[in-house]
């Protein structure tokens, strides 16, 4: 899937970002193609007068290192546009991040973004949130144990398995015996679904009125438009300026 992330990354850039942008800079292993081609682009003369707001340390790093200018949203408080990955993409272009422990810092720059657009490839797509990928929480770490159950005994998300995330905060995979820490100083509680969640937008606000959790990684009526590339390459868009969703 690496070259269909390529391509998405690449069609992000060259269909949505142009000189003088404010651009927020997605984390994962897709977004990465995105900060790629901005980079490319700044150095060939192409692209002029772009600042950037990375979502990740990780990301600030591979800006930094590409020459990109950067700046924070304490500096630009508005975006033109922000590129970033996804999990899991239904058929409303409600979207399940975080996979990569980013989720914080991605809601706060893609919310107030004129244009957020998801960049996945075909696998990410889905009928409904829950199954295909675990819903990340950020929690504080004080007393994160009870907020975990608090969490996981909520009724819109009933029947999840709440997992704390260990080892390296970007991936869900367990591999530490430590809490893995966010950028934010946080821990993560990977709920894991056998079904799909039976109503997203109500999980959603469930969780995030608990005292404890940070955000989540459901991230509903946000995207623009998602850019869906193929094993082979090719690319749908899906959304405004593209067509409807053709999956679910
Ligand atoms: O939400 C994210 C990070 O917090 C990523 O965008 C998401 O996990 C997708 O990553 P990838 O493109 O590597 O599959």
């Amino acid at each position: 899937m690496e070259e269909a992330k390529k391509a998405a990354g690449y069609k992000a850039v060259d269909d949505h970002v142009r000189s003088g942008m404010v651009v927020g800079l997605g984390t994962g292993s897709t977004a990465y193609y995105a900060v790629e081609r901005v980079g490319q682009k700044l150095k060939s003369g192409e692209l002029k007068d772009l600042v950037c707001i990375p979502t990740s340390e990780k990301t600030k790093k591979q800006a930094l290192d590409l020459g990109i200018p950067l700046c924070t949203l304490n500096e630009k408080s508005k975006l033109d546009v922000a590129i970033d990955g996804a999990d899991a993409v239904d058929p409303k272009l409600c979207l399940i991040k975080g996979g990569g422990g980013a989720l914080l810092r991605e809601k706060m720059v893609e919310v107030v973004s004129d244009k957020f657009v998801v960049i996945v490839d075909s696998s990410k797509l889905c009928k409904g949130l829950g199954p295909s990928f675990p819903l990340p929480v950020e929690i504080t770490p004080f007393c994160h144990l009870h907020t975990m159950n608090v969490v996981a005994s909520l009724a819109e998300v009933e029947g999840c398995k709440p997992v704390l995330r260990t080892g390296d905060c970007s991936n869900n995979k367990p591999d530490g015996e430590e809490p893995a820490v966010t950028d934010n100083g946080n821990y993560i509680v990977d709920l894991h679904f056998s079904k799909e969640i039976a109503d997203a937008t109500k999980a959603a606000q469930a969780i995030k009125k608990i005292v404890g959790v940070v955000d989540h990684g459901i991230f509903e009526g946000m995207a623009y438009q998602c850019i869906v590339a193929f094993p082979d390459g090719s690319c749908r868009v899906a959304g405004k300026g593209g067509e409807e969703p053709w999956w679910g």
